[in-house]
């Protein structure tokens, strides 16, 4: 079965279920990426700063799927942002995919410090409108600077890549996209693993016979998000996929609204990482 699609606010459409290769080396990247391809997953989410687009490269070569189904998303590392560095990373992230255009860029993080993520966004507009890439988002961006983007530019991300799974759920920013236009696409969709024990989540999977770590990746899906679990694990990249043929209920996806901290984000905080 396909994974359902999201329309963007620039026409395009993504799939709602792909694939991350973040902390997967390159050597393996090939593998894990054919292994996903294999299950099902035709987006993949790789980043300059992960060291394995060249990996990711193979298997799309490789693929017995054609270059059109597949949607592939990179972002731009920090420390390339700017203007003219933003062209010259991109050139370098599709010599290492070896691929004509890419489905979708993204500004891995707005790494405020550096004062350069309003430039870095002008280079990817131009990018945009030569035609090398489809769709222009963010990732682990803040509502202001969102919106000073769209001020300067006109145009609004497609696409906020934000860490999201049951633990943080970023109510109040899914809210904003929602408004906004903006796809919310979520990262570390599994808490990167450590949700998987929880005992609650284990016992709705039960209910349709599923495993936790599907009830939360259907919990994704239910919510309208985008979600890219990880695994190098084959029975698990299979596993992770296997979500078409059940949705959650109001009563399970209330009691998973409940398992929302306010302290539980696992990776950098935005407002001063990168
Ligand atoms: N934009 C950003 O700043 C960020 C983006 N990302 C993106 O999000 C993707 C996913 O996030 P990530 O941090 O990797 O974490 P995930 O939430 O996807 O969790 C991955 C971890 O869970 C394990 N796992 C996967 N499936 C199962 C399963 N069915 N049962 C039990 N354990 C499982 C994996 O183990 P194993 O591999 O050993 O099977 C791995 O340890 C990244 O790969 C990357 O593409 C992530 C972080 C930041
Ligand atoms: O995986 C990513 O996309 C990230 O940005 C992370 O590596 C993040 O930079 C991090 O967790 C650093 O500790």
């Amino acid at each position: 079965m396909n994974s359902p699609v999201i329309r963007l606010n620039d026409g395009y459409e993504i799939p709602q279920l792909g694939f991350g290769v973040w902390q997967v080396p390159n050597a393996g990247a090939a593998a894990a990426v054919t292994a996903a391809i294999d299950a099902g997953y035709r987006l993949i989410d790789t980043a300059a700063a992960y060291r394995n687009e060249e990996g990711v490269g193979d298997a799309i070569a490789a693929s017995p799927v054609g270059r059109d189904a597949l949607f592939i998303t990179t972002k731009l590392a920090n420390p390339d942002q700017g203007y003219e560095s933003t062209l010259r990373a991109f050139d370098a992230s599709m010599k290492l995919l070896r691929i004509e255009k890419l489905d979708l860029y993204l500004i891995h993080w707005q790494a405020v410090h550096r004062g350069a993520y309003l430039d870095t966004w002008k280079a990817f507009v131009k990018l945009r409108d030569e035609g090398r890439i489809a769709s222009i988002g963010v990732s682990n961006f803040t509502v202001p600077n969102l919106e000073r983007l769209r001020d300067e530019t006109g145009v609004m991300p497609s696409v906020n890549q934000i860490e999201l799974h049951p633990r943080f759920q970023q109510k109040a920013l899914r809210a904003y996209h929602a408004k906004a236009g903006i796809a919310t696409e979520s990262w570390s969709p599994l808490g990167q693993g450590s949700l998987i024990d929880d005992p609650q989540l284990a016992a709705i999977g039960r209910k349709y016979g599923k495993t936790a770590a599907q009830v939360i990746l259907r919990w994704h899906l239910d919510l309208g998000l985008i979600a890219i679990p990880k695994s190098v694990t084959p029975a698990r990249i299979v596993e992770n996929f296997d979500l078409f043929d059940f949705r959650l209920s109001e009563e399970d996806i209330a009691a998973i609204d409940k398992l929302d901290r306010p302290d539980g984000r696992i990776g950098p905080d935005p407002e001063v990482f990168g």
